[in-house]
C-alpha cells in the first residue's frame, strides 16, 4: 500500500459559475480526511469571458468548421481566458489555504480539471482551459491536469471521469448495491455500482444547463432557486415530448455530451414557470429512463451536484423512479464538493499510473490512466 497523499481537487464545471476546491488525503484507492471544501464564484466579468471563450472554441472546433483557418483573435481570446482562469484557480487555492490555516507545504499535490469549453469525443476533441505548468508555478505545488485527453485520444468518450471516485466513496458506506449515483450539474451523469465492483457510467442529458439558460434568458436569473418557478408551473407535454425525442437520449452508452449538444426551449416558447416545469421534467424523466441501459435496476438513487439542491428536480425524480432517492448530503457525502474531491482523488491515481477510465465508463478499450504532471519549481 502507498502512503496517503494530501491533495487539493479543483473543479470548475459546465455551469461555468466558479471554482470548487476540496481537500482530502488518499492513496488513490481509499479516502481519508475528507469533507473540507469551499466554492469561489467567478467574478461576473470573468464568467462572461469564459462564455465568450466557449463560443470561440465552437468557432474553432465546431463540427461545421470545414477549414482549419482559425481566426487568430479567437485563439488569442482562448489563451487570455486560459491564463485568467488559471490565475483565478491560484487565488482560490491561496484563499482556501488561508481559510483553513494551512500552508502550501501541507499540500502534496493539486488535481486541476480546468474549464471545459469544448467537447466532441466522436471527433476526439476535448478542451479544458487551464494551464497546469502555470498553476504549478503560481501555487508552488505539483499539479496534475489535462485529465481527459488521453482517454479521448484512445477512442474513449473522455467523460465521465468521476465513476472510479464514486465507487471508492460508496465502498465506505454499506449501502445495498447496485447503487446509482447521479451527478446533476450542468449536465447529468450516472455511475451505477454493483456489489461485485462493476461500474457502468455515462452522461444522461441535461442537469441544470437548459433550465439555467431558460431562467437567464426569460427572467435574467442565474437559476431556478429552490425550484420555485418549476413548482408553480405546469409541464407542457407536447414540448416535453419534442425535447425528449433527441436521439442522444436513447443512444446506448458509452456516451458523453457537450453543454450545447442538446436543444432547449425557444425564446418565449412558454411562460417562465411552465418552461421551468417542462425542463425540470425533462431532466427528471431522462435520469429515470437511463435505467434502461443498466443490467439491473439500482436499489437506491443518490443525487449529487447543484441539481440535488433543487426540490422540484428531486421531487420529479422521486416520482419517476420506484426506488428510494436520497441526496449525497444526507449520506454524509458533500454534494457540493463531490467533483472537486473526485479530481483530487484522480490526480493521485494519475500520479500512481492507476486507471482513471474503463471500458464500461468511457468506452475506452482497456483501463487507462491519464492526466499530465506539471512540477512546481523546487525550493
Ligand atoms: N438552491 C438551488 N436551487 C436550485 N438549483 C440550484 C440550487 N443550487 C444550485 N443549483 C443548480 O446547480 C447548478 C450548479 O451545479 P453544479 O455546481 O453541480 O454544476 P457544475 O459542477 O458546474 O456542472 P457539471 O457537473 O456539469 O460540470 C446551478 O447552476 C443551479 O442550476
Ligand atoms: C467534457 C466535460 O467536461 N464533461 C463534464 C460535463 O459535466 C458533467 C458531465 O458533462 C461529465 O461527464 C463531465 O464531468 C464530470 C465531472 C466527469 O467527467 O465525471
Amino acid at each position: 500500500m502507498h502512503d496517503a497523499v494530501t491533495v487539493l481537487g479543483l473543479m470548475s464545471g459546465t455551469s461555468m459559475d466558479g471554482i470548487d476546491v476540496a481537500l482530502l488525503s488518499t492513496d488513490g484507492e481509499r479516502l481519508t480526511d475528507r469533507g473540507r471544501g469551499l466554492s469561489y464564484p467567478y467574478p461576473l466579468d470573468a464568467r462572461d469571458r469564459v462564455r465568450e471563450a466557449s463560443k470561440a472554441a465552437w468557432r474553432i472546433w465546431g463540427p461545421h468548421v470545414k477549414s482549419h483557418a482559425v481566426d487568430p483573435e479567437d485563439m488569442a481570446l482562448l489563451e487570455a481566458v486560459e491564463r485568467e482562469v488559471t490565475e483565478l484557480h491560484a487565488k482560490a487555492i491561496s484563499d482556501f489555504l488561508d481559510a483553513f490555516g494551512l500552508s502550501r507545504k501541507d499540500i502534496n499535490l493539486i488535481g486541476f480539471h480546468g474549464q471545459t469549453v469544448f467537447h466532441d469525443a466522436s471527433r476526439r476533441i476535448t478542451r479544458q482551459l487551464g494551464n497546469g505548468p502555470l498553476l504549478a508555478q503560481l501555487a508552488r505545488i505539483d499539479v496534475v491536469h489535462d485529465f481527459r485527453s488521453a482517454d479521448v485520444a484512445a477512442g474513449g468518450q473522455g467523460a465521465p471521469l468521476v465513476p472510479v471516485y464514486h465507487r471508492a466513496v460508496s465502498d465506505e458506506i454499506g449501502f445495498e448495491k447496485p447503487l446509482a449515483v447521479v451527478n446533476i450539474g450542468g449536465i447529468a451523469n450516472i455511475t451505477w455500482i454493483d456489489a461485485d465492483g462493476t461500474v457502468i457510467a455515462f452522461d444522461i442529458g441535461p442537469g441544470n444547463c437548459m433550465l439555467d439558460e431558460w431562467m437567464q434568458q426569460e427572467a435574467g436569473l442565474a437559476f431556478d432557486r429552490n425550484g420555485e418557478a418549476a413548482l408553480r408551473g405546469k409541464v407542457d407535454k407536447a414540448v416535453l415530448k419534442r425535447l425528449a425525442s433527441h436521439p442522444f437520449y436513447r443512444r446506448k452508452p458509452p456516451k458523453s455530451l457537450d453543454r450545447y449538444d442538446l436543444p432547449g426551449l425557444k425564446e418565449r416558447e412558454l411562460s417562465l414557470e411552465d418552461g421551468a416545469a417542462t425542463l425540470t421534467a425533462l431532466t427528471a424523466r431522462e435520469i429515470a429512463a437511463c435505467a434502461e441501459f443498466l443490467p439491473k435496476r439500482p436499489r437506491r438513487w443518490v443525487l449529487a451536484g447543484g441539481g440535488a439542491k433543487n426540490p422540484a428536480i428531486v421531487q420529479a425524480i422521486a416520482e419517476a423512479v420506484r426506488e428510494p432517492v436520497i441526496s449525497a448530503d444526507e449520506m454524509g457525502w458533500s454534494a457540493e464538493h463531490f467533483e472537486a474531491e473526485a479530481f483530487g482523488f484522480l490526480a493521485v491515481r494519475a500520479l500512481r499510473k492507476l486507471p482513471l477510465t474503463f471500458p464500461l465508463t468511457t468506452g475506452v478499450q482497456r483501463p487507462l490512466t491519464g492526466g499530465r504532471l506539471a512540477r512546481a519549481p523546487r525550493g
